[in-house]
C-alpha cells in the first residue's frame, strides 16, 4: 500500500490515475481508526477506483490542549487495518507543516450560522479549525467524491456548505454512524474510557432512542427536558447539550412542521472524555 507524506508527491501519483480516468474518493480521517471509518473507506471503495485515506490530527481544530495531547495516534495499526480492506487505498500522512506550510493557523469562515450552534458554541474555533484543514485537505488531492461519517453530523453539513461557498468540485457524501454492539457510536475517543464505562455508555444512545419514541407525541421542549432528566438519573455521563434541531438549518426545533426533517444531539462528558451522538427524529 502507498503511504505518502508529501503533497508534491501524492499529488503528482494522483494525477497520473487521473490523466487515466480514474476516479478518486477521499476519506480525511485523524486516525486511531476503527470499524466506523472503515465503514466510509468501504463506501468510497464501491464508487471509486482508488480512495485516498488522510490521516492527521490537525491541532487547529481542538480548543482543548489536553484533548490534543491525548489523542490516540497509532499509524502503523490503521495501516494493517487499511491493508486488510479490499480495494485500492492510498495513505496520505502529512505533518503540520507540510499541510499548513508553516503558519498552523485556521482561517475564519461564516457558514450561514451552522457553525455557531452546539459543537461551534461549545468547541470555541473548532469549526474554523476543521474548515481550514478540510478544505487544504481536499485541495491537496481534488477527489471526485469525500466521504464523512454523521456521527459528526453538523461537521458534515458544514464541510457541504464550505465546498459550496469556496467552488470546490467535490461531491460530499454523508455515511450512517456505525456503532458499538451496546449501541455507543464508534469514536476513537471511546479507548480512552475503561471498561466498565465503555460498557454502560449504551445509555447514551438508549436515551436517544427512546427520545424519538417520546417526538412522536411531544414537544421539542418536553423532549429535551425528559432527555435531561434522564441524564440527571445517570450522573456519571454529564449532559453538556442536548438540542433538537431543524437538519438543515440546525436551528432549534421551535414548532414541529409536517415537511420539516428534525434530529436530536447530544454531547456527553464520561471518564474526561468527551463524546458525540445523534438520532434522526422522523
Ligand atoms: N461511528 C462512526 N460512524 C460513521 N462515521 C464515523 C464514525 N466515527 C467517525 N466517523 C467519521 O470518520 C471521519 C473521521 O473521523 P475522526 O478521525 O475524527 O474519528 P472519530 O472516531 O470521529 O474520532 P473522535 O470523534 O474521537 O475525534 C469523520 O467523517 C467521522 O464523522
Ligand atoms: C474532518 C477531519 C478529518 C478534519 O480534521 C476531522 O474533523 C474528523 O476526523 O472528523
Ligand atoms: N470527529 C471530529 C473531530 C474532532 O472531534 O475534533
Amino acid at each position: 500500500m502507498l503511504v505518502f507524506h508529501s503533497k508534491t508527491e501524492l499529488r503528482s501519483h494522483l494525477s497520473s490515475l487521473k490523466t487515466k480516468n480514474h476516479s478518486i474518493g477521499m476519506v480525511p480521517t485523524m486516525g486511531a481508526l476503527h470499524q466506523g471509518h472503515i465503514s466510509l473507506v468501504n463506501k468510497a471503495i464501491s464508487e471509486n477506483s482508488h480512495v485516498v485515506v488522510s490521516i492527521f490530527v490537525n491541532p487547529t481544530q481542538f480548543d482543548n490542549k489536553e484533548d490534543l495531547k491525548k489523542y490516540p495516534k497509532t499509524l502503523d495499526k490503521d495501516i494493517q487495518l487499511l491493508k486488510a480492506v479490499s480495494g485500492i487505498v492510498i495513505v496520505f500522512a502529512p505533518t503540520a507543516d507540510e499541510m499548513y506550510e508553516g503558519k498552523i493557523k485556521s482561517k475564519s469562515f461564516k457558514f450561514d450560522g451552522l457553525e455557531k450552534v452546539m459543537e461551534g458554541e461549545f468547541r470555541t474555533g473548532h469549526f474554523n479549525g476543521v474548515a481550514t484543514i478540510v478544505e487544504l485537505l481536499l485541495r491537496a488531492v481534488m477527489p471526485n467524491k469525500a466521504y464523512f461519517g454523521e456521527k459528526d453530523f453538523q461537521q458534515l453539513q458544514i464541510i457541504k456548505k464550505l465546498v459550496e461557498i469556496r467552488k470546490i468540485p467535490i461531491e460530499i457524501i454523508g455515511c450512517p454512524i456505525v456503532r458499538e454492539s451496546n449501541g455507543l457510536a464508534m469514536s476513537s475517543r471511546n479507548e480512552r474510557l475503561s471498561k466498565p464505562v465503555r460498557k454502560k455508555a449504551g445509555f447514551i444512545y438508549e436515551t436517544l432512542k427512546s427520545a424519538k419514541n417520546e417526538f412522536g407525541t411531544k414537544s421539542a421542549s418536553k423532549v429535551i427536558e425528559w432527555v435531561r432528566n434522564q441524564f440527571e438519573q445517570h450522573p456519571i455521563f454529564e449532559l453538556e447539550y442536548i438540542q433538537i434541531t431543524d437538519v438543515d438549518t440546525l436551528t432549534p426545533l421551535l414548532r414541529k412542521q409536517k415537511d420539516r426533517k428534525y434530529r436530536a444531539f447530544v454531547a456527553v462528558y464520561t471518564e474526561g472524555v468527551r463524546l458525540i451522538d445523534n438520532i434522526a427524529l422522523n
